[in-house]
């Protein structure tokens, strides 16, 4: 059993946890020299995952070539790098993609710029609500596991699966990956209205027509509806959209206080995916048709193409309709 796990940022970094707190052997590749160091001498990512002591069994690399004699890879980069990362992986290994984003330009998952990078490479999906820190504390948690080859999926589930850490076996990659991807834009606009002081009412209308907005997106892209309505999905929005341990809503949040998206996004370390995938996402939508005005109000406040009070005035004056 030799997992690897490429990408040593919180959630890679927890995966890394989970894997070797159960006594397997876990290499760890980081892009940062002193996060190598951090891992392999004090056993700890103050960089990344602060204040959680790790396993001595995660043996940290800098080196991609270290990864050969994996039988296992859990791709964990922020989304915009996943080509280029699983570009330079062993070929031929299973991949497990952990990442949530839609690729700018190409408007591809996850799932399908791995397939072009990797074209030998099995490939699973992991996505649900999961905040990194409670998974590296071994704190109960639920979480899909998308894969088209069923044997796969089994094998790896037996692998990761923990007391405390249940897969649940899915065949709908797509729409894994699209609930991961498009809760992160609808976090941010959850923040918005924390940080505006727009009440308890608005972030649950926010949650529902955003859910609603993911629900049209996921079945014009071959999503299939329980998948988004599952842990993925509506699971991931809910968690993300409750709470300032997610970036995302603390990026929104900051948003709503009137601070601006450039000063908030500035000189961060840790990535907010809603960010990236927010531009992505409006285009894809409006490629294919789909009506998505949550995800246009956050693109406005992210690109400060509008005031906050004509953002929140637009999406109220929209027309009465069924629902
Ligand atoms: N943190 C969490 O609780 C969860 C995160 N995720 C997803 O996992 C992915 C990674 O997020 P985190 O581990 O939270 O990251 P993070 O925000 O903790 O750290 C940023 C990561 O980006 C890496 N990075 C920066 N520039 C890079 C480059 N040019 N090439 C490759 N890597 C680069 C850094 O080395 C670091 O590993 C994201 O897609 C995120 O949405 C999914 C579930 C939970
Ligand atoms: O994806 C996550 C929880 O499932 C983490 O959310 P944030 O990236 O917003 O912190």
């Amino acid at each position: 059993m030799k997992a690897g796990v490429i990408g040593a940022g919180a959630w890679g970094t927890a995966l890394a946890q989970l894997l070797a707190a159960a006594g397997e052997q876990v290499r760890l590749w980081a892009l940062e020299p002193e996060v190598v160091e951090a891992v392999n001498r004090d056993h700890a990512n103050p960089l990344y995952l602060p204040d959680i002591p790790l396993s001595p069994g995660i043996e940290a690399t800098g080196a991609m070539a270290d990864m050969a004699d994996r039988d296992l890879l859990l791709v964990v980069c922020p989304a915009q790098h996943l080509r280029s990362v699983v570009a330079q992986a062993p070929v031929g290994v299973p991949l497990i993609l952990c990442s949530k984003g839609i690729e700018a330009g190409s408007h591809l998952l996850m799932s399908q710029v791995a397939q072009q990078a990797q074209p030998r490479s099995p490939i699973a999906v992991l996505s649900g609500p999961t905040f990194a820190s409670e998974v590296a504390k071994g704190l109960p948690t639920a979480i899909t596991l998308a894969c088209a080859d069923a044997d796969l999926a089994a094998r790896i589930a037996a692998r990761i699966a923990r007391p405390a850490f249940r897969p649940y076996l899915s065949d709908d990659v797509i729409g894994a990956e699209i609930g991961g991807a498009v809760k992160n834009v609808l976090a941010i606009a959850c923040g918005v209205a924390e940080g505006a002081g727009l009440g308890l009412n608005a972030r649950a209308a926010l949650i529902s027509r955003g859910f609603a907005e993911m629900t049209r997106f996921g079945l014009a892209r071959g999503a299939r509806a329980e998948t988004l309505g599952g842990l993925s999905g509506l699971g991931d929005l809910v968690l993300t959209c409750s709470s300032t341990h997610s970036r995302n809503f603390s990026l929104g949040k900051g948003l709503g206080e009137g601070h601006p998206a450039a000063a908030l996004l500035a000189n961060r370390r840790t990535v907010a995916e809603g960010a990236f995938t927010a531009p992505v996402l409006r285009e894809a939508a409006r490629a294919s048709g789909v009506e998505m005005p949550v995800v246009e109000a956050v693109c406005a406040l992210l690109e400060d193409a509008a005031p906050l009070p004509q953002v929140i005035d637009a999406l109220l004056a929209r027309p009465i309709r069924a629902e």
